[in-house]
């Protein structure tokens, strides 16, 4: 079987995009594909998988599965590269167009000229700040901020987002030395997250400006995680580090994010997406 993809990334966040308006997949090989396909050995090499496809809902559909098949509810890098490619492809003829996500619809604007959009800005929604819709366990509903959090011996203070996917997020003093490969395995699975956790560590640079690392739920650690990002955001001004309506500059291994929690409780991601390879992958 012959498969037609675009690899893209967003900040070496990158991905395996299968466009479902001109090719078909059954449900049960979305799984198995992604697996197959982000090896860098015997597939592509990704983070995952994402369709982009047609939505009942919104302009463009999205759907993102991890390198390990399982399906995650959202993406923020993912969203950028699915706006670049809606818009380039003239799936959507506007510069700005409604995705839908599994986590519900976002709103993006694309940047850059006609055939070569090189950035994206999106409205990525309020984030879920209430213990049970993170999920976590817990009998309150109220936001999880700066709550203790042991975990191997290691006192934490855990502070969780959800961005439509789950984040915790543990502030560190320098990111150089966040326990993110010793850490990161261990929390992702922690009974405490009933569907698992995308873990980041932060380090506070000033009220504008942050370090961000990530180990994804699903797809260990990654060059960047947008949703991540926004959440880093909003637990940093939930802490008291950073303030609302001003873009924070969030540092990822990658490169660089913008993000603006507004004060009509939006979240706003700035940031570039690429294109790295196209071609057809040989499924046997
Ligand atoms: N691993 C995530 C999905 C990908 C999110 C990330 N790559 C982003 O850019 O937001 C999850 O299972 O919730």
């Amino acid at each position: 079987m012959k498969i037609p993809f675009t690899k893209m990334h967003g900040l070496g966040n990158s991905y395996i995009y299968v466009d479902l308006f001109a090719f078909h997949l059954e449900e049960q090989q979305l799984a198995p594909l992604a697996m197959e396909v982000s090896d860098v050995n015997t597939g592509i090499g990704s983070d995952g998988l994402i369709l982009i496809q047609p939505s009942r809902v919104a302009d463009v559909g999205m759907r993102i599965f991890n390198k390990d098949g399982s399906e995650g509810k959202n993406c923020g890098n993912g969203l950028r590269c699915v706006a670049k490619y809606a818009y380039e492809k003239g799936i959507v003829e506007n510069r700005s167009f409604t995705i839908e996500t599994k986590a519900g619809n976002v709103t993006a604007h694309v940047h850059g000229d006609s055939d070569t959009i090189t950035e994206v800005t999106v409205d990525m929604g309020n984030p879920i700040l209430n213990r049970n819709a993170i999920p976590m366990q817990g009998s309150n509903d109220e936001q999880v901020v700066a709550e203790s959090f042991e975990v191997s011996h290691h006192p934490l203070e855990l502070t969780a987002v959800s961005m439509g996917n789950p984040h915790a997020i543990f502030f560190v003093e320098d990111i150089k030395d966040a326990p993110l490969l010793e850490l990161g395995p261990v929390i992702t699975n922690d009974q405490r997250f009933p569907e698992g956790v995308n873990v980041e560590f932060v380090e506070i640079v000033s009220e504008h400006e942050i370090h961000f690392r990530v180990w994804e739920r699903g797809s260990g650690v990654t060059q960047a995680c947008g949703t991540g990002a926004c959440a880093a955001v909003v637990a940093s001004i939930l802490n008291g580090y950073a303030k609302r309506n001003q873009f924070v500059c969030v540092h990822l291994s990658g490169g660089d994010l913008m993000i603006n929690w507004a004060n009509d409780g939006h979240v706003w991601m700035k940031g570039k997406a690429e294109t790295a390879a196209i071609g057809e992958f040989i499924w046997s």
